[in-house]
């Protein structure tokens, strides 16, 4: 219902718009012909099939059609057969040009159109004039065909249509679009940017028309009115010969010695009269004859010419004798006689127009002239009678009249020129039309002028031909519009580039917009919930310092801060550590080359780690530094964990066996190079066992963790004491070569461990048995080392424990 209502009001529009913009623009058209200079009903059309499709066509051919007959009607008041295949020829053209200029349009451009690249508004201003050879081309030829151009002017016609159509179609598509075309949001906003514009320019130039129109109007019809003026004066002058004919004739008649003018002597009067005045249809002589003079009357003329009466015109046309009446003004004398012989004896008193005529001419005593009335000799043409009064010796009176062909008189009288215009001679008091040959009705007279003569009031009016019209055509103001619109045309073509790069640019800038926001809002939210701490620093003024521009959760929580405390803060006052760190001399270092560092921070409580900060310092482009850091206090602590685990024994903290045989083959290395000695022991606690079954597991750890200790007192910073399982302890004496020293530190431990130890309230005893071996007297290496130490402690065991033994080689023979 929509859809339908919207198509049904699209269809309408179009034919309402293709009209009355049609008549408006042929009405600037010059005339004669159809040469308007912008023909916007063109553009209506390719734009309707543009932006509509085909289904436009319809009222395209509808609108086309009504216009013609309108205009035809306007120019005639009639509608002829001929005018509705006129008006059928121009619709069929404007369908075929609306049809293929839409598909052109859409094929090189496509729809919806932006018009806003170079391209595109310029296969516009190219296909349009080409698609305009269309309707020039068939309308031209169909209007030649049915006679109505002739073949001269038919390169004038087509170029004429074919500009109109361009330029109406390069003004009115873009307005169109603005109003009706797709993509909306963008033609919407070219309302004010390209349409108003456009149409002011455009209205600038159609009042430049106008005012050119009209000088060039005047111009051209100066001669025309000169002609006109010329045909006014002639008509006049001869009227008023007319008048000075009748003077001569009535002087005939007055100065008379007879107070008789014969026929003869009538007719060689008239006839040299005739000779000088040939206009003139006839030269008459009415006397005034009374009732009882008629017979008498009528028998003295019959003598002269044979049959003679006085007659009237009867109703069927026919002249018949004439009623009885008071008197007659009977047609007495006629020069010349041929072509006039109807009118002898017909009386002039017998018809209302004549007789007022008679008697104004007695009246008033001048030259009188009658209304048009029909000749009783030449029913074919209205004529005028021109009457003077006569009065002769006596009470005789009569008028001498002359009679005019009105149609012959003006042919003739009218100047050579005077094909160049129609001319229509009006009686106003009879208020009838004597003459006229005008070709249509024009809206307005350009020439008229009014005028007496005879007592009457005449009025004549004249209009250019088309003959003349041609001659006179000015281009001048025709160019004025063309190249107007053509402006117009093309300052539409530049506006819509440039408001389509506007609008264009725009698109752009909001989808980088969009997109920068997106990007912000990402690094916004990872900046937030980000686990490492960032801080942002710009360079203080002096450039000394850092001042602290933002800070996100994890910084606040890692140092422990608050972000409005820190931010606008210099680094040194918030964190005076930071030049202790070495951290001031990297955001220096990085804030100047500008390359990434990384700078870990740790510090040590009791050889421990007491915290860890791995810091990424970076420079941003606009200069600004950040950092990134993340305390890693935990994980260091762990890994420093796991790496004693793998080197010390967890109890006693003493190096394990792995780190104990990597120290002895280190120092084996150094021994024999330097050609020294060194030992090896092998501790083993004695009765440990029943500590462990009395007391508790865990006093026997407590116990092994004493002993550690104990041991360690017993021998020198560079000697290594190992716990390699249970209660079994290596010892490693580096540069130890003296049996006596090494047995030395041996009694000291076994002295050492002999000692009671007091743990946790139990007084506890127990010794150790050792044995000793010796590089390079026992082995040159450390398993063969270890191997025969392990075997003098088996001895010492033997021997009955808390002593120690030096490995001798029978020990590996015989029993142990
Ligand atoms: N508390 C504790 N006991 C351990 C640990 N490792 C081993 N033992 C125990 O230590 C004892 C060592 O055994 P032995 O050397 O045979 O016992 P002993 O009583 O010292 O015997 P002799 O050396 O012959 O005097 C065993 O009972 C083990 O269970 C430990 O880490 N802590």
């Amino acid at each position: 219902m929509r859809v339908a209502y919207k198509n049904a009001f699209a269809f309408l529009l179009v034919i309402v718009a293709y009209v009355t913009s049609g008549k408006a623009a042929l009405m600037l058209a010059l005339p004669p012909g159809y040469a308007a200079a912008i023909f916007p009903p063109a553009g209506i059309a390719l734009a309707a099939t543009f932006i509509i499709g085909n289904s436009a066509l319809p009222s395209i051919f509808l609108g086309s059609f009504l216009l013609n007959v309108w205009v035809a009607y306007s120019a005639s008041h009639t509608i002829t057969a001929i005018s509705l295949i006129v008006a059928l020829v121009i619709a069929v053209a404007s369908l075929l040009q609306a049809a293929l200029g839409g598909w052109l349009l859409r094929r090189a451009i496509g729809y919806p159109a932006a018009f806003d690249r170079t391209r595109d508004v310029f296969k516009f201003l190219f296909l349009t004039p080409l698609v305009c050879v269309m309707s020039a081309s068939v309308s031209v030829a169909g209007l030649w065909a049915l006679g109505i151009l002739d073949v001269d002017s038919l390169a004038e016609n087509w170029l004429s249509w074919w500009t109109g159509d361009s330029l109406g179609i390069m003004v009115l598509l873009p307005i169109a679009m603005v109003l009706f075309g797709e993509p909306r949001p963008l033609w919407k906003r070219r309302l004010w940017t390209v349409a108003v514009p456009m149409g002011l320019v455009f209205a600038l130039f159609v009042l430049l028309f106008l005012r050119a129109n009209q000088w060039e109007q005047d111009d051209s019809l100066r001669e025309f009115r000169q002609i006109s003026e010329q045909s006014l004066s002639q008509i006049q002058i001869k009227l008023d010969e007319q008048d000075a004919v009748l003077a001569g004739m009535r002087g005939l008649f007055v100065h008379d010695p007879h107070s008789y003018v014969s026929r003869q002597e009538f007719q060689r009067f008239a006839q040299n009269i005739l000779t000088r005045f040939p206009m003139i249809q006839a030269f008459e002589w009415a006397p005034r004859i009374d009732s009882y003079r008629r017979p008498g009357f009528e028998a003295a003329e019959r003598k002269a010419i044979r049959g003679f009466e006085i007659r009237d015109r009867a109703a069927n046309g026919h002249m018949v004798r004439a009623a009885e009446r008071s008197l007659y003004f009977p047609v007495t004398y006629v020069e010349p006689l041929e072509g006039n012989q109807p009118a002898l004896g017909f009386d002039l008193a017998s018809t209302p127009q004549r007789l007022e005529t008679l008697e104004k001419s007695f009246v008033k005593g001048v030259v009188s002239a009658s209304a048009p009335i029909i000749l009783v000799q030449a029913e074919n043409q209205s004529g005028i009678l021109i009457m003077q009064s006569v009065q002769l010796t006596g009470h005789e009176i009569g008028v001498v009249l002359t009679v005019l062909k009105v149609r012959d008189f003006i042919d003739r009288i009218l100047p050579p020129a005077s094909g160049l215009l129609h001319v229509r001679l009006i009686d106003d008091d009879a208020r009838s039309t004597i003459y006229d040959n005008f070709a249509s009705l024009p809206p307005k007279i350009p020439f008229e002028r009014e005028f007496e003569f005879g007592g009457r009031h005449y009025r004549l009016q004249t209009m250019p031909t088309a003959a003349y019209l041609k001659r006179h055509r000015g281009w001048q103001s025709w160019a004025v519009l063309a190249m107007g619109t053509f402006g117009v045309g093309l300052l539409g073509a530049l506006l819509l580039l440039g408001t389509g790069y506007t609008a264009r640019v725009e698109a752009q800038v909001q989808h980088r917009t969009r997109e920068l926001k997106e990007s912000e809002f990402r690094l916004k939210e990872l900046f937030k919930n980000l686990n490492s701490g960032v801080a942002v620093f710009q360079v203080s003024p002096e450039d000394n310092d850092f001042i602290i521009t933002d800070l996100n959760y994890a910084a606040e929580r890692i140092d422990k801060v608050s972000r409005k405390d820190m931010i606008g803060k210099s680094v040194v006052d918030v964190f005076p550590g930071i030049r202790e760190f070495g951290l001031f001399d990297v955001l220096k270092r990085v804030w100047k080359s500008g390359a990434a560092e990384h700078h870990p921070v740790s510090f040590y409580l009791d050889g421990r780690i007491a915290g860890w900060r791995e810091n990424y310092v970076y420079k941003l482009p606009n200069g600004e530094i950040i950092a990134i850091y993340d305390d890693v206090t935990q994980a260091k602590q762990l890994e420093e964990q796991m790496r004693r685990m793998a080197h010390y024994d967890t109890l006693t903290g003493l190096p394990n066996r792995a780190l104990f045989t990597d120290r002895l083959q280190q120092s084996l290395a150094i021994a024999r190079r330097n050609k020294s000695q060194l030992a090896v022991m092998f501790i083993d606690l004695d009765h440990f066992k029943p500590v462990n079954d009395t007391l508790g597991h865990d006093v026997g750890d407590l116990l092994l963790k004493e002993v550690a200790v104990r041991m360690l007192r017993c021998v020198r910073e560079v000697d290594t004491i190992s716990r390699i399982g249970g209660d079994e302890f290596i010892v490693l004496l580096s540069g130890m070569g003296k049996e006596q020293d090494v047995m030395m530190v041996a009694e000291k431990i076994l002295y050492s461990l002999d000692q009671p130890f007091e743990l946790a309230g139990h007084e506890i005893h127990i010794s150790s048995s050792i044995g000793i071996a010796l590089y390079p007297a026992h082995g040159d290496e450390d398993k063969s080392l270890l191997k025969n130490a392990d075997i003098a402690m088996y001895f010492a065991k033997q021997s009955g424990r808390n002593n120690a033994k030096l490995f001798q080689p029978e020990m590996l023979k015989g029993d142990r």
